[in-house]
């Protein structure tokens, strides 16, 4: 009898880094559906590909085999290898998806055809409400994806990936380009609720049916990616080009971990969850930071500082939720000036129109814009961790302190 199998949507760094690993762990064949044709003839010449997990002085190497290729607009291959697969995933990046949509229908409208039982579909991608989305791009791309054929053959599910696998970078060259190096972190929360018939068997994943996924969604959003994003920010305000270099500075981690947990205090109000596993996940994810054989980068991290300040991502949106949870976020307010700062000082003006938008908004409170204006004031001679905690240290009368 032949392996069964697993599709990948996009053979990039979660694709072979992640999901990958997962399913070959799970004892499935990977069939990954790509368009970089370089990419592919590697894997498909080799039929496998090596995955390396680093860590502060170790090097982790394992061979991922059994493992397929096929280019996205070989649409009989893909519809084959969609009919026989026992799940499925995407990891193209938001960008590609609506592509990858009109794919996924032709393929799963085959696999229907077919007989064969409703797909489960892993969303592996940093995308907010990405169920939703991917269900009306599969809707615009066939007239036969109604509500009702999505309901009754496809399962979309939301994962969140905390598994941070940068780019390589240029010096590590010498490898063949579908080797992939990755962190050791390897949990795959994902909305199981949302599954259909049995889903695959995978060591990985976790499933936790009490919990509403968006905890953690959440926690990915308002204390990961926040936490990460200022550590990029103040890291560049110390003239520092790795995320390790940025956390490795005391001032920086202190400041980091205040506001992880003020986002984290929030995350657990919100949801009725224990503190103590959130603060053993921020711990765990400062120590992660540190991993210099990641060679993850501030430029990376804090890249496009302007998406990373709009209303629902990760600073306001966290503050919003402290908010709504009735949390200080003195502290995440500290990273937003220091996101603000950023932009200054990759495009000098830029926060003036930030600025706008705040005193034209209700995204922040008076007390809150004076604060981090006078810490985006300071900021202009570098990070002062002691100007900075006098600044967060001021009085601050909000409607619930009595
Ligand atoms: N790299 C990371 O550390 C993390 C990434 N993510 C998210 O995971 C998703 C994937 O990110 P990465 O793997 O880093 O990106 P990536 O750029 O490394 O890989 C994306 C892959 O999709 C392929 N692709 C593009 N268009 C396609 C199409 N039409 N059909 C098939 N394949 C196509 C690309 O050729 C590429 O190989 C994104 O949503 C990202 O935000 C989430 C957490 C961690
Ligand atoms: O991809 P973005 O939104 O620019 O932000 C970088 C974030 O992406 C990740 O690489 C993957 O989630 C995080 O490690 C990081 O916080």
């Amino acid at each position: 009898m032949s392996q069964s199998s697993a599709v990948i949507f996009g053979a990039g760094a979660v694709g072979r880094g992640f999901i990958g690993e997962i399913f070959n762990e799970a004892g499935l064949e990977v069939v990954f559906i790509d368009v970089d044709q370089a990419l592919l003839d590697e894997l498909a010449r080799d039929g496998s590909y090596t995955h390396i997990t680093v860590d502060k002085g170790t090097r982790d190497s394992k061979t991922i085999a059994p493992v397929k290729a096929i280019h996205s607009e070989n649409e009989q291959a893909v519809g084959i290898a969609i009919s026989h697969a026992e799940i499925a995933a995407t990891c193209v990046g938001p960008r590609a998806l609506p592509a990858v949509c009109r794919t996924i229908a032709r393929a799963v409208r085959l696999r229907v055809n077919q007989g064969r039982p409703p797909l489960n579909l892993l969303l592996a991608e940093n995308l907010h409400d990405a169920p939703r989305k991917v269900r009306e791009w599969l809707k615009a791309a066939d007239p036969a994806m109604t509500d009702a054929f999505i309901d009754q053959h496809l399962a979309l599910i939301s994962t969140s990936i905390g598994r941070m696998i940068p780019v390589a970078d240029q010096s590590r060259s010498h490898q063949k380009i579908t080797t992939i190096e990755v962190e050791p972190y390897r949990f795959l929360p994902l909305d199981v609720t949302a599954a259909k018939g049995q889903l695959v068997d995978a060591k990985a994943f976790v499933i936790a049916p009490d919990i509403p996924f968006e905890y953690y969604s959440d926690r990915k959003l308002y204390v990961h990616n926040m936490g990460h994003a200022m550590c990029a920010y103040l890291g560049a305000c110390c003239g520092d080009t790795y995320i390790w270099q940025a956390i490795g500075r005391i001032e920086v981690r202190f400041f980091v971990r205040a506001a992880m947990i003020e986002s984290a205090t929030a995350v657990a109000a919100r949801y009725g969850q224990p503190m103590g596993p959130l603060l053993d996940h921020i711990d765990d994810l400062l120590h992660r930071l540190a991993n210099e054989a990641l060679a993850d980068t501030v430029a990376r991290v804090g890249r496009d500082p302007r998406r990373k300040l709009s209303p629902e991502d990760r600073f306001l949106g966290a503050v919003q939720l402290c908010r709504q949870e009735s949390i200080p976020s003195r502290f995440i307010l500290t990273g937003l000036a220091a996101a603000l700062n950023y932009m200054e000082m990759n495009e000098p003006g830029s926060s003036v129109t930030m600025r706008e938008v705040f005193y034209k908004s209700d995204l922040l409170s008076e007390q809150e814009r004076e604060q981090v204006f006078a810490q985006l004031e300071a900021f202009q001679g570098g990070f002062d961790c002691e100007q900075q905690l006098r600044i967060v240290d001021q009085p601050f009368k909000r409607s619930w302190v009595a």
